[in-house]
């Protein structure tokens, strides 16, 4: 559609394009006072605006980070975030102007991968975001929740004051992160703009070993208590938890279920591996109530994605990759345990860009996405070989909400 023109945000329309994010979103109109705590966070930096007869219509943003790939690298990408059209002026291809212009300068800044978290699963496939992490929501009836006699046990677990974890969870998150493929780094932006508003809303509790802080855990109360059931006491709503390995991850679930007038502690977005229903004599108490997409991942740089990531041991094989948004991705790349290069050959197996998004990481396997018709088999064979090369060993997760 014509109409509007999409161009980088200037100095001085950062709060427009909050605002317009705002209430796209549903949330209430910021006061000054809101808007001064926030100014900080709010460079114009990768910002950018469609606008139509002089107004502001459109906006979609990003900060630069670090994601963690299978084989223990990072590469330079792109969390984007900010997402929003105006209601007057949704579905006439404002986002899609957006998206083009957006994915572009991030290719120029050298970002090798775009990531986010979709309001709703329908928007982001058409331009090549596949979801690549997945996330479970946990309930334990405290109740009934017994640890068993050989559960980890050990160290202990204090509360910060939010002071305590301005200064503290940085660096805490810093030693203990990225240990999976699928979490990003948390630059200082994030600190200034999300941790504050997360703080001011959580409890939070670190949790120290024998090596010292080894985890935390940000949790708040919600009252399930009504007028029929006075009694109905407290759910503990988790809303980050980061441990080096399942002793801090108990000792901080035991916490949790050690706080008084708790009848529940809810979990959403944990890792799908994330064995909490074994630490009980009955595995019951903790029930999957859902699995959610989390993170997306759109490939920007496909050679040098493949290059960072390791494989497994498996015969090589040929994938033919399609991106019509950048095509300077779209060909065959040969795929072996040694590492990946660009070739002229004969593909074994064709896809496209959000495919290859979900399987990146390790979330999806080839055999599975080729079953379901989302990846084009042309020699059967390569197909196990495929999901031997690009299995993981580890599930994804990502962790940080922005
Ligand atoms: C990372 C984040 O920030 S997530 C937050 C995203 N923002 C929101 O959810 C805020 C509320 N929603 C909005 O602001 C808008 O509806 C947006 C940004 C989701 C979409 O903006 P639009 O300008 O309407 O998108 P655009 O017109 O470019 O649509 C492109 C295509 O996607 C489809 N599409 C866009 N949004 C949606 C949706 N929410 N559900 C289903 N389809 C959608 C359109 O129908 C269109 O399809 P077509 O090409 O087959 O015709």
């Amino acid at each position: 559609m014509t109409g509007f023109e999409v161009r980088p945000l200037a100095e001085g329309e950062q709060r427009p394009a909050f605002e317009l994010l705002g209430r796209a979103l549903h949330a209430p109109r910021p006061t000054d006072e809101d808007w001064e705590q926030r100014a900080r966070a709010h460079a114009v930096d990768r910002k950018f605006g469609a606008f139509a007869e002089g107004r502001m219509v459109g906006t979609a943003g990003s900060f630069g980070t670090e994601l963690a790939v299978p084989g223990g690298k990072t590469v330079p990408a792109a969390a984007v975030d900010g997402v929003a059209v105006r209601a007057d002026h949704t579905r006439r291809g404002v986002l899609t102007a957006l998206m083009g212009e957006q994915l572009r300068d991030c290719v120029a800044r050298g970002d090798v991968a775009a990531c986010l978290h979709a309001s709703e699963a329908t928007i982001y496939g058409r331009f090549g975001y596949g979801v690549a992490t997945r996330g479970k929501t946990l309930r334990v009836h405290k109740g009934r929740a017994r640890f068993r006699d050989d559960a980890p046990a050990g160290g202990r677990v204090r509360l910060l004051e939010p002071e305590e974890a301005h200064e503290q969870l940085p660096g805490l998150y810093e030693r203990i992160a990225p240990y999976r493929p699928g979490m990003i780094g948390r630059p200082p932006r994030w600190w200034h703009w999300a941790h504050p508003r997360i703080v001011a809303q959580h409890h939070v509790a670190v949790h120290t070993g024998p090596a010292g802080d080894d985890g935390f855990v940000l949790y708040r109360p919600e009252d399930l208590r009504t007028f029929e059931q006075p009694g109905a006491g407290s759910a503990l709503v988790v809303r980050e938890l980061h441990a080096t390995g399942v002793e801090a991850v108990t000792g901080l679930w035991r916490y949790l279920l050690n706080v008084d007038l708790v009848a529940e502690v809810r979990a959403p977005a944990r890792p799908l591996d994330e064995p909490i229903g074994l630490l009980f004599t009955d595995p019951r108490v903790c029930q999957v109530e859902r699995i959610d997409d989390s993170l997306w991942l759109r490939l920007l740089d496909v050679p040098a994605a493949l290059a960072a990531r390791s494989y497994g041991e498996g015969e090589p094989v040929v994938l033919e990759v399609a991106d019509p948004m950048l095509p300077a991705n779209s060909g065959c790349y040969r795929i072996s345990p040694g590492g990946v290069e660009r070739v002229e050959a004969a593909p074994s197996l064709r896809l496209g860009i959000e495919e290859l998004g979900m399987l990146y990481l390790g979330d999806r396997a080839p055999g599975l996405l080729a079953s379901l018709g989302r990846i084009e088999v042309l020699r059967p064979e390569a197909l196990p070989a495929a999901d031997t090369l690009f299995a993981t060993g580890s599930v994804p997760f990502c962790g940080t909400s922005f």
